[in-house]
């Protein structure tokens, strides 16, 4: 089974489309990436996985979208549970006005774990997963807001990954960031791939085929090409793809 099994997918704001019937399947335990010129439909698509859109007065959604086989738009499903199996990391990092130690224990602690030896544990096991431990052992009673961009950024997935999702979803989540701390986060992505499933949005296309493992492509809401990475890159089936990776438009 896959992780995500997207099929005639349509997202739509009001009576105008963003995302024209999806179907896609994202497998486990990879890195899957979104790319398209501005407006596409990318970040739309993304947010649909973990219900993100709902918030969003008049959004439409239509099809079928299955995560670990259970169809997540039925009124069963609870958005909170989802949101605990499907974790989200933004492009401007958004730390929570607390310690580093609060803001990784915030989701266990709303998850009903209460005692400090537990709770000790997933904050060092969830630094060390985000190559954040090493920086700041010493610092974990400070204010995550005094930290780097970057390592705000890998304090973000580190809390994500506090309450042990399945799935991690990254929008532009470099967008923000300088090269060093992109390639850090790049290399932290590449080694959370063994356990997570992780899809993200990319503007940056030498980013998605330096760190996916497949890739999608996309246009006016539509899935134009979805395939290996390298596939896409080097020998896309798609004229509008190939005309894309090229740089001639978007
Ligand atoms: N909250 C909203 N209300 C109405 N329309 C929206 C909303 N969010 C996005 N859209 C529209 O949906 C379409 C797809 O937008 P979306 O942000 O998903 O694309 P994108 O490919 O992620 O773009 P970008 O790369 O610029 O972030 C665009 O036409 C956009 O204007």
């Amino acid at each position: 089974m896959s992780a995500i099994e997207m099929k005639d997918l349509i997202v739509s704001y009001g009576q105008q489309p963003a995302v024209k019937s999806v179907t896609m399947d994202v497998p486990k335990q990879s890195i899957t990436a979104f790319i398209g010129p501005s407006g596409c439909g990318k970040s739309t698509l993304l947010r649909t996985i973990n219900r993100m859109n709902d918030s969003i007065a008049d959004v439409n959604i239509t099809g079928s979208i299955r995560i670990m086989g259970h169809e997540i738009y039925d009124d069963q499903i609870s958005v909170e549970m989802l949101r605990k199996r499907v974790g989200m990391v933004f492009q401007q990092p958004n730390p929570f006005p607390k310690s580093i130690y609060d803001n990784i224990a915030y989701g266990p602690r709303l998850h009903g774990i209460t005692k400090k030896a537990e709770l000790d544990q997933i904050v060092e096991s969830s630094l060390k997963s985000a190559v954040l431990w090493d920086e700041v052992k010493d610092l974990l009673k400070k204010p995550a807001l005094q930290l780097s961009g970057g390592q705000q950024q890998r304090l973000c997935i580190a809390r994500a990954l506090a309450v042990n999702p399945d799935i991690l979803l990254m929008d532009e989540s470099t967008a923000a960031l300088d090269p060093l701390s992109t390639l850090k986060i790049e290399e932290l992505v590449k080694t959370l791939r063994h356990t997570y499933t992780i899809v993200m949005v990319t503007h940056n296309l030498h980013q998605a085929a330096r760190v996916s493992d497949q890739c999608g492509f996309f246009l006016n809401g539509e899935l134009v090409e979805y395939d290996q990475t390298e596939k896409l890159f080097r020998n896309p089936e798609d004229e509008r793809t190939e005309r894309y990776i090229e740089g001639r438009f978007g």
